[in-house]
């Protein structure tokens, strides 16, 4: 039904407050008087209170002075017609004919928020369209006068928590009797001074009670008029009491700016003060709640409601104080960040003046040119072009935009590139030769190529960048040899494995104008190596992936061509960099996986695997000794014997490489130290335990007794020597006769130095035989459990039906036993079944096989029907790996023979062999990783293809040591040697 103003209460409060004192305000009253003047004239003038003559302007006791009102009414009036609240408030000074006291009957307006005091003024809205017709009715009877009661609040709300739109939407609905229930009983006697469409202004005149309903729509009341019960004006109490109150409002007024206004309104009106309205003026402006404000306006003791207020205003004086000290610390914040930039920007500008800091970009620029100056003629002049190019844009972009950022990022990289800077080569072979060594046990092959290189090196007085591609199983130092190879030539080295890459931009780096874009692998390289030659180990090529977006075999193909890269270009980049003087050294497991192109660019230069011999040379002299190095351990505490390496390496460790048998060393010394160290804890005691008893001993032996005889001889000497030293000098000095002395102190000194090696030898060999820890074969178990690896070898004499092959794979060579067994015979059920997870070509060559060992029988046996009536099962274990390829054709037919003639073949013997239909033997691959197989299997006799003569014949003299090889062309060959 009603609106209250939908502002806060507490603005409502002061804006209510100035509103209503405002024209007298403008009649020239000084409105710049502090209440402390007043409060100060209060008390400067014996306390006399002259106010107290004066009159409150709007309170009842101006029932009289109509005139005055009126006059305040027309003078306001323009301001009304402008709308403004404040001149509104002003109109409703205007005084009816009609006496507040003969209102008796009201219409009972809602209050929502607060009640109304008298002398205050109020906007409300009414909805309610009866209550607004019968509120203009009673303006035009010039009886505008309603009653203004506060609500109560609906049961079980909390009066303290503020819900208004659902108080203003319950009032609306309320009519007759629930509203009469919702009202408090006393409220105030209103005078409504304007109503423009909905809103009403009320002005506060007296106190009133409820008496009975008149009727109900809208309601309409009786009232009775209420009066403050008389009190003692001059009663001391009383006074205390108003004095506390203003002189609160005093400190308040200091502390809050908002209530500056209204209190010093008050203040020019306060010819009216009387004790009443002090209490009233405290609790309406006072942020109180409205039940105390209720509490205050219902409360007709003068002295009682003083202490009400008394308390409100206290109260406000505590919000107030938190209010401040809330906004200091708020101050304090901002004010210390605002010092802190504007003192900044002073530094920067004071430090600018002084030429000791130049702006961003400037500085930015210096910095770029002072990297390029060392190098500045090395630079080529396309680069430089671009440089300069940039340089300039740099200073014509704004320092904040991403241009800037791009721009200073691409120079960036283009100035810390070592443009023409290259490292100073070693071309001293002997020396090469010696860090080569120094590194790597064996691989005399490679070793060779680099020295060759180093030779060309010399003799060319430069060196061309080349693509080496160092192939072969895992472990066998491939990537160790590529870092020694760049010790060895004096090169900075980098390594980027390609394995599984598959984005182009990897390589060739991703176009500037991307978000986060980076040049590729080699300008990176460049950058962090400082140098144009270095050496850059691409690992894993073979596993290079295959791109969606671009081939990084292509790429890969302009970076490593000597012939294109000498002008590479990155995409970031855009300017061509010289690579021409890189040396590339890539690592591959399979040589047939590295795209042809490329690989048809590199030397290959293929590390097989290593034999047991070679592997005891690695283990010994570089393996363990690092290992030992790492784990802090000294060589005379520890022996691991040549049986115990040999069992390592043999039952162990039988793959080609040497990374499984590094792992295993490093699992024995971090046995050992453990051991040590445990050892040395429990030692201690014993320790001292032994240096007693050696002690005891050394008084018994008379050897010792000897030593001790020459130590205290010693001592005493060395005593005499210092008493008589002196002596000796002085006479020495007088006499002129040194040489006495000096022959006595080296003589002394001899005897000491005897006397300490003895001591220090016996100390040595007491810790040695403490504290040595020796690993053998027997107590190998010890340190690395029990052999994993279970021989390649599982018959010691192959049975019937049972051959000895070789194959090949990317973790090096090994054995395997080709398996043939009879399932069932008939007339005509020659058959061959095959397993063993082979694949298609193997299984061709099994098919192979089958034919030609039958042919070949029935050369041998013509009468021997044994394959076309045999159902026969040919096995290649283990079953779990799969295999494939055509070289163990001969094995196959082998085994078969064997078979079928139930001769076993010859005792270790081993064969490779592609077969063709007619038994001719075509040439197979891995011939040294298969002859190392055969060796690590105590293979003795081996078979190969005639066509592999070449390659045998190659192979280190110790791989060949041993090794009874037959070179074949054709299968009867081969029988005869297996049967
Ligand atoms: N001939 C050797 N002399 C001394 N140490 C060797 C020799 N061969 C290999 N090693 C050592 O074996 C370890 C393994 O070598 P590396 O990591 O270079 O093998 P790799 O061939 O690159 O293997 P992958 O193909 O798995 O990358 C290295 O610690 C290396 O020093």
């Amino acid at each position: 039904m009603l609106k209250a103003l939908t502002s806060s209460c507490l603005q409502n409060r002061f804006h209510a407050v100035t509103t209503a004192f405002t024209p007298q305000v403008r009649r020239g009253t000084d409105s710049n008087t502090p209440l402390l003047r007043v409060l100060g004239s209060l008390r400067s003038s014996n306390r006399r209170v002259p106010y107290l003559s004066r009159r409150f302007f709007c309170s009842d006791s101006t029932d009289g002075s109509e005139s005055n009102s009126e006059a305040a009414a027309s003078e306001a009036k323009p301001a009304e017609e402008g709308g403004d609240a404040d001149s509104k408030a002003s109109a409703a000074m205007v005084p009816t004919v009609f006496k507040p006291e003969d209102c008796l009957t009201v219409l009972a307006l809602p209050l929502p928020h607060r009640p109304l005091f008298p002398g205050f003024y109020m906007h409300i809205y009414v909805k309610d369209p009866k209550v607004l017709a019968a509120l203009l009715e009673s303006r035009k009877r010039q009886a505008p006068y309603a009653g203004a009661f506060l609500m109560k609040d609906e049961q079980g709300t909390d009066p303290n928590v503020v819900s208004a739109s659902d108080t203003e939407k319950n009032i609306y609905e309320l009519k007759g009797k629930d509203m009469l229930n919702r009202l408090h009983e006393v409220g105030t006697l209103a005078q409504i001074t304007s109503i423009k469409d909905d809103q009403v202004i009320l002005i506060g005149h007296r106190r009133i009670r409820m008496a009975e309903v008149v009727s109900e729509e809208p309601l309409t009341v009786k009232v009775d008029h209420l009066k403050e019960q008389p009190y003692n004006k001059d009663d001391d109490v009383i006074k205390a009491t108003s004095f506390e109150v203003l002189s609160t409002l005093r400190d308040v007024l200091k502390t809050s700016s908002l209530w500056k206004d209204h209190v010093q309104t008050y203040i020019q009106h306060i010819g009216d003060f009387n004790y009443a309205r002090l209490a009233d003026f405290g609790a309406a402006i006072s942020g109180a709640n409205k039940l105390q404000c209720q509490q205050v306006l219902e409360e007709l003791d003068v002295h009682k409601r003083l202490q009400l207020t008394l308390e409100l205003v206290k109260k406000e004086m505590e919000i107030s104080k938190i209010q401040e000290s809330i906004a200091r610390a708020i101050e304090e914040k901002i004010s210390g960040e605002q010092r802190r930039y504007l003192l900044n920007e002073q530094l920067k500008a004071i430090k600018k003046e002084l030429g000791l800091e130049t702006d961003d970009k400037t500085a930015l620029s210096a910095k770029f040119r002072e990297r390029l100056e060392p190098n500045k003629e090395k630079i080529p002049v396309h680069v430089m072009q671009v440089i300069e190019e940039e340089l300039t844009k740099l200073q014509l972009l704004e320092a904040s935009s991403s241009e800037f950022n791009v721009t200073r990022n691409y120079l960036d990289w283009l100035t810390a590139l070592p443009w023409g800077n290259y490292s100073d080569e070693n071309f001293d072979v002997l020396r090469a030769e010696q860090i080569l060594d120094e590194d790597h046990y064996g691989l005399t092959d490679v070793k060779e190529r680099i020295l060759e290189f180093i030779a060309v090196g010399k003799l060319r007085g430069t060196s061309q960048g080349k693509i080496i591609c160092l192939s072969g199983p895992p472990g066998v130092g491939k990537t160790s040899i590529g870092r020694s190879i760049a010790r060895a030539l004096n090169r900075k080295f980098y390594r980027f494995s390609v394995g599984g890459l598959s984005d182009v931009a990897e390589i060739k780096g991703h176009r500037r104008t991307y978000i986060g874009a980076m040049p590729g692998k080699m300008v990176q390289c460049l950058k962090s190596v400082g140098t144009a030659n270095p050496l850059v180990l691409i690992d894993e090529i073979d596993k290079l992936g295959r791109g969606h977006a671009g081939d990084p075999a292509s790429a890969m193909l302009e970076l490593l061509d000597p012939e294109q890269n000498a002008n590479f270009l990155d995409h970031y980049l855009d300017v061509p960099i010289d690579l021409s003087k890189v040396l590339f050294v890539c690592t591959a497991n399979v040589v047939e996986m590295i795209p042809n192109p490329l690989l048809d660019r590199m030397e290959v230069i293929s590390i097989a695997g290593y034999i047991t011999d070679e592997k005891m040379h690695i283990a010994r002299d570089y393996l363990e000794k690092a290992t030992r190095e790492t784990c802090g351990i000294k060589p005379e505490q520890v022996e691991v014997t040549n049986s115990a390496l040999l069992a390592l390496i043999e039952n162990y460790c039988r793959e080609a490489g040497v990374r499984n048998l590094q792992k295993q060393i490093e699992k024995i010394y971090r046995k050992i130290a453990l051991k040590l160290v445990r050892e040395d804890g429990e030692i201690e005691p014993q320790n001292a335990e032994v240096g007693e008893v050696e002690a005891e001993s050394i008084h018994l032996s008379d050897e010792i007794k000897s030593k001790e005889e020459i130590q205290a001889g010693a001592e005493s000497a060395n005593g005499s020597n210092d008493d008589k030293a002196s002596e000796n000098n002085a006479e020495a000095e007088a006499q002129g006769a040194p040489v006495n002395q000096t022959q006595k102190s080296a003589n002394e000194d001899a005897c000491l130095q005897d006397t300490q090696e003895t001591e220090k030898a016996t100390e040595s060999e007491a810790s040695k035989t403490v504290n040595k820890v020796v690993v053998d074969s027997p107590n190998l178990a010890d340190y690395v459990g029990k052999p994993v690896f279970h021989a390649e070898r599982i018959y010691d004499q192959t049975p019937v039906g049972v051959v000895m092959g070789l194959a090949w794979t990317s973790m090096g060579g090994s054995t395997l036993y080709i398996e043939t067994s009879l399932v069932e015979q008939g007339e005509g059920k020659g058959a061959l079944n095959v397993t063993g997870q082979l694949g298609d070509v193997m299984k061709e060559s099994a098919q192979i096989a089958h034919t030609v060992a039958r042919t070949i029988l029935l050369e041998k046996e013509p009468d021997n029907q044994f394959f076309a009536n045999s159902k026969l099962h040919l096995h290649v274990p283990a079953g779990a790996t799969p295999k494939d390829g055509p070289s163990a054709g001969c094995t196959m037919i082998t085994s078969l023979l064997s078979l079928a003639m139930k001769k076993p073949v010859k005792k270790d013997l081993a064969m490779t062999g592609e077969v063709t239909l007619t038994g001719k033997i075509l040439p197979i691959g891995g011939v040294k990783e298969k002859a190392i197989a055969a060796r690590r299997s105590d293979v003795k006799t081996i078979i190969f293809p005639s066509a592999n003569r070449r390659d045998f014949d190659e192979l280190a003299p110790n791989v060949k040591e041993g090794l009874d090889v037959h070179f074949v062309d054709d299968y009867k060959q081969i029988f005869d040697l297996a049967f």
